[in-house]
């Protein structure tokens, strides 16, 4: 038996465990992949705490912005052969059967499963992918730069999708970590105006590094919306909430146009109010947008390779996630962590 160093979440109140644990064995449709960087997304941290209605079990492995090279594959696999290099995803798999994987939602497969919660993750020196499924990564990118986009890239290159602006349309990003400094880049590219709020100076002035034209600061406004408000002319026609706080929801609400859509992905595990009047007479779209599909993959990647989007990351070791966490949860992380998995 094979091990290798791995990350596991033992119990929703404890350190993450830094051991050795067995290098599995690919399924008929699965590959092996030895994971070079991984992404530590807000998800991983919420997974680990137990944050949501649907659990995950401990003990697992959890990551799912891993980039690395197929070592091993099963013996029902075309899609990819030993040394592709491949990522993983939240959308590890789903069940390519019911309506939603038949008309384009395999996001909202009720059947699927998803990569560092249900499955096993990256946040280990190797990793199971279903091979119809996971990302390829082009040659000549960095597997370093190019992890963030496998969660971070498509969820917000979807959510702005989903915003239905057009280009030279005001755009908000609410929350501007991990996902949203990626967010501004992606509207940006997208030909979109953008705005940006958060409560943290660092991640304000991260995004109007990477374009933003107008910056809130929540923490120092009596009213973030009507200052939105007043910044765009009348507000913004969409916006994108990355926010790990219940109060960006309605304040990103507060700050649409008339007819404009606000494009829900941040999960903090709360609820928020939502008027009634204010959102029928204004016409206002309030959607979710959860990561994005295997065409929206292939596209936000498209974007990095033609060199649109440049997240802002720092690598560290697999060894400091519990360090990494306390300072996500503290929202001292500018950009997204890269954990080298060597
Ligand atoms: N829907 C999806 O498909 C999807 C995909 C990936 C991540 N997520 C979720 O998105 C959220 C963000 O993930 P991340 O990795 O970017 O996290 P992150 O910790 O890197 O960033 C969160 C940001 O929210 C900011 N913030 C906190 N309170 C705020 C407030 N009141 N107003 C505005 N900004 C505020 C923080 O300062 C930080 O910049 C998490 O809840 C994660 O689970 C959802
Ligand atoms: C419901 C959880 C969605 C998490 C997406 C990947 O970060
Ligand atoms: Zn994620
Ligand atoms: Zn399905």
């Amino acid at each position: 038996m094979s091990t290798m160093k791995a990350a596991v979440v033992r119990s929703f109140t404890d350190d993450l465990d830094v051991t050795e644990i067995e290098v599995p064995t690919p399924g008929p449709y699965e590959a092996l992949v030895r994971v070079e960087y991984s992404g530590v997304c807000h998800t991983d941290l919420h997974a680990a705490h137990g944050d949501w209605p649907v659990k995950p079990t401990p003990p697992f492995v959890p990551g799912h912005e891993g980039a690395g090279t197929v070592v091993a594959i099963g013996d029902r696999v075309t899609r990819v052969a030993e040394g592709d290099r491949v990522g993983n995803a939240w959308l590890w798999s789903a069940c390519g059967e019911c309506e939603y994987c038949e008309t384009g939602w395999e996001t909202l497969c009720p059947n699927q499963r998803n990569g560092g919660y249900a499955v096993d993750g990256s946040f280990g020196q190797y990793m199971l992918v279903d091979s119809r499924y996971c990302p390829i990564i082009p040659d000549g990118v960095s597997m370093a730069a190019v992890a963030p986009i496998l969660c971070a890239g498509v969820t917000v290159y979807k959510g702005l999708k989903r915003t239905d602006t057009k280009p030279g349309d005001w755009v908000l990003v609410s929350g501007v970590g991990g996902l949203g400094h990626i967010a501004v880049q992606y509207a940006i590219a997208m030909g979109r105006r953008v705005a940006a709020v958060d409560v943290d100076e660092s991640k304000l002035a991260l995004a109007r590094k990477h374009g933003a034209e107008v910056t809130v600061n929540a923490s120092m406004s009596d009213d973030p919306a009507a200052e939105l408000q007043g910044l765009t002319g009348g507000g913004v026609h969409g916006a994108l909430v990355t926010a790990v706080n219940g109060h960006a929801f309605p304040q990103a609400v507060g700050a649409l146009r008339r007819g404009g859509t606000v494009s829900l992905v941040g999960l903090p595990p709360e609820s928020f109010p939502l008027d009634i009047f204010t959102t029928v007479l204004f016409g206002l779209t309030v959607r979710g947008s959860i990561v994005g599909t295997r065409k929206d993959m292939a596209e936000a990647i498209d974007f990095f390779v033609r060199g649109k989007i440049d997240p802002t990351y720092t690598v560290r070791p697999l060894d400091d996630i519990n360090a990494i966490f306390a300072e996500m949860q503290a929202g001292r992380i500018d950009g997204r962590v890269v954990m080298d998995m060597s």
